[in-house]
């Protein structure tokens, strides 16, 4: 097995053709590996969100390769690359994307309902009472703080067993103390359940809940900081500028 979860190859990403076009993306390799938690940083346009596209299949690179472990993403059909996300991929979003309509157990067990799959129980109560949700599982995401409802989507990205989490600025719309359970929650997939977390963040509290940031300055990396800090990752970030 390939100590990388997740890999990408001299990724190129350029919106837009002729003297118009953007390139996002300058030929950026890097591998992040099994059991890790990486944030990735950068002022703003560095193309942190389109590094997180291209990683997750959203997007194609314009030109090189990104693996998940053996898989290459690229050479997959529209179909195929959708099971792929949904089986292999957990996604964590700024804005929790629950579906209201549903219980919170639904919403956590919407990926497997979708793949047709049954749930582990043993599976489920264990990351239902890792996130701390016991007892509000006939709950409906309004009934539930902001921190809550991320929890949620947690325990939704946990539970098809993906090779890597990803997770989109998670913290963006929390306050400091749900946002800090919500990052030592992250922090305790990654230690103790041995899970990889890649995570994009403006954030340098919530970056140094990473074992690495990885920085982004035009399109190009720009440097790793391990063992962070938020006054170093701050440092960092005003080395590459604005942001
Ligand atoms: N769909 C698109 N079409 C054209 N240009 C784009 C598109 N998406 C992003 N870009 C450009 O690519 C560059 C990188 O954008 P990206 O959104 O990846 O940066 P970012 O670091 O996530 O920014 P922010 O922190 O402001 O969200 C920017 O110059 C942006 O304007």
């Amino acid at each position: 097995m390939r100590a990388d979860a997740l890999s990408l190859q001299a990724v190129r990403k350029v919106y837009g053709t002729g003297g118009g076009a953007v390139t996002a993306l300058h030929e950026v390799t890097v591998g992040i590996r099994r059991g890790t938690f990486t944030a990735v940083m950068g002022p703003s346009g560095s193309g942190k969100s389109t590094f997180l596209h291209c990683a997750s299949g959203m997007d194609r690179p314009t030109s090189g390769r990104v693996l998940l472990g053996d898989t290459d993403l690229g050479a997959l059909k529209e179909a195929k690359l959708t099971e792929v996300r949904r089986d292999r991929i957990g996604f964590v979003f700024q804005a929790y994307n629950l579906l209201p309509s549903l219980t919170v157990l639904q919403n956590i067990t919407l990926p497997l309902r979708l793949a047709g799959r049954r749930a582990d129980q043993g599976w489920l109560r264990e990351i239902v009472s890792r996130v701390g949700l016991d007892g509000r599982l006939d709950h409906h995401p309004a009934e539930l703080s902001g921190g809550q409802q991320q929890r949620v989507a947690i325990a939704r990205a946990l539970v098809a067993r993906p090779e890597v989490v990803l997770a989109d600025e998670p913290t963006g719309a929390l306050d400091s103390r749900p946002a800090h359970q919500v990052l030592t929650l992250l922090r305790s997939i990654v230690d103790e359940m041995g899970q990889t977390v890649l995570m994009v963040t403006h954030d340098p509290v919530a970056a140094s809940a990473a074992h690495s940031v990885l920085f982004l300055a035009d399109g190009r990396l720009a440097g790793e900081l391990v063992s962070p800090t938020p006054e170093k990752v701050a440092e960092r970030m005003t080395r590459l500028g604005e942001w």
